[in-house]
């Protein structure tokens, strides 16, 4: 039985066909800059007899229409379309509407709408890739998978924000938190490699990718995270600045006559690693960068590090135990340099790296990365595609045939 999973970004979507049981995947790959001339599309399947095919397309300002046609066409070829079961969406917010995944109806489509204004770079995209794989799979259930579901057993004093009543009341104006099918996902396997249940275990889950976020998992459930109301709050990312004084907007709106709409587009696409670095907001090219000297790269890694330390020892208050750190991500998965310095930051928690180890753990093998006297530090690889299909088939009661 196989799932369909589609991860639909601002302007580019993931898609995965998945076996949930096992994981096992038959086609995955990813379209980007759809919508633009330079378009294109790359589809990597596994055949028959357990080759690997790579394949690339140029989409020529093709729309996720074009995209999931080219999805079709592939599973044609492999033989696999009346295989496939339901479709998994990825939707990022889902305010404090879902704490589940929810088989997608007309209202809840409604409901990820409203929810809109809270994720405008995200939430339209999901919306987009819905309305696409439903065009293409007319037949097949589709079921949302929310990024804010596993957040939603955050304590209040983890959620309110000290802000007038009204506007928490009214505009649902509170801390919902991000990321959670990841972070869900690296904990329960952490649990697995340090072979206790998770029901017992206070994590720390930080997930480093293109966005960047930290959680407390208290015994398998959620009780803080470093993502607020929206993507926007927390650590240093990519492009997003993460938290920043609220005065912000109104000083920079007057002294400078940017508007709050190039602000906050400024904050979300302009800022993080980039802006720092003057160069790029992918940590692997300043890495590279570092190295050979640029100033610019090394302020902005340094200070990648010294906010993510912050934000993991604020989640040591929410769990008041700890009994591991989990680094997940692309760059949590691969950049050793990140994950020592941050360790470096912070042996008043009882982190203490083993360096070999450190520097071993690289993406396809995670692993223990801490000294024999260290609290546990374990790299993890994610793998939200394989937690969407997962759910999808679970709030479906699919089972295998
Ligand atoms: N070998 C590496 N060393 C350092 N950083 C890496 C390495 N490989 C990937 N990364 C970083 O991972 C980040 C992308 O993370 P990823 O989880 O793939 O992104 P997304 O959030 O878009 O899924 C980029 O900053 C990239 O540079
Ligand atoms: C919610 C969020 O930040 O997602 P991403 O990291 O995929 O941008
Ligand atoms: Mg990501």
């Amino acid at each position: 039985m196989w799932t369909l999973v589609l991860n639909s970004g601002s302007s580019s979507l993931k898609f995965a066909v998945i076996d949930p049981a096992s994981g096992e995947t038959r086609l995955g790959g990813l379209a980007e800059r759809l919508g633009a001339e330079a378009a294109s599309m790359r589809l990597d399947s596994v055949q028959q007899g357990g080759g690997s095919k790579r394949q690339t397309h140029s989409l020529n300002g093709g729309s996720y229409a074009e995209a999931m046609r080219l999805v079709l066409t592939e599973l044609d070829a492999l033989g696999l379309r009346s295989e496939v079961r339901a479709v998994g969406h990825r939707v990022v917010h889902g305010g404090s509407r879902f704490s589940a995944p929810a088989p997608i109806t007309p209202e809840v489509l409604e409901a990820i709408r409203d929810c809109v204004p809270l994720a405008p770079l995200h939430n339209p995209a999901n919306i987009a890739g819905i309305e696409a794989a439903m065009n293409a799979f007319p037949g097949l259930p589709q079921v949302a998978v929310f990024d804010t579901a596993f957040h939603q057993t955050l304590p209040e004093v983890a959620y309110r924000y000290a802000v007038p009543e009204e506007w928490y009341r009214q505009h649902g104006v509170r801390r919902y938190g991000f990321h959670g099918i990841s972070h869900a996902f690296v904990a329960g396997e952490a649990a697995r490699v340090l072979n206790r249940p998770v029901s017992d275990l206070n994590l720390i889950t930080a997930h480093l990718g293109n966005g960047c976020s930290v959680c407390a998992v208290a015994g398998g459930r959620s009780v803080d995270s470093s993502m607020g109301l929206t993507p926007l709050e927390g650590l240093v990312m990519g492009t997003r600045s993460g938290d920043v004084d609220p005065g912000l907007h109104d000083y920079l709106a007057r002294v400078s006559g940017l508007t709050l709409t190039q602000i906050t587009a400024a904050l979300n696409r302009e800022s993080g690693l980039l802006a720092l670095s003057g160069l790029t907001n992918d940590m692997r090219e300043l890495e590279e960068a570092g190295a050979r000297g640029h100033v610019g790269a090394r302020l902005a890694v340094e200070i990648f590090v010294y906010r993510l330390a912050q934000g993991i020892a604020a989640m040591a208050v929410a769990l008041g135990r700890v009994d591991g750190l989990v680094f997940t991500g692309g760059i949590g998965e691969n950049s050793a340099t990140v994950r020592a310095a941050t360790l470096a930051h912070l042996p008043f928690l009882g982190f203490r790296p083993d360096e070999s180890a450190n520097t071993a753990a690289v993406r396809g093998q995670g692993g223990s990365i801490s000294a024999p006297d260290s609290l546990p530090a374990l790299v993890v690889n994610t793998n939200e595609e394989w937690m969407i299909a997962r759910e999808t088939a679970e709030v479906l009661s699919l089972t295998p045939r």
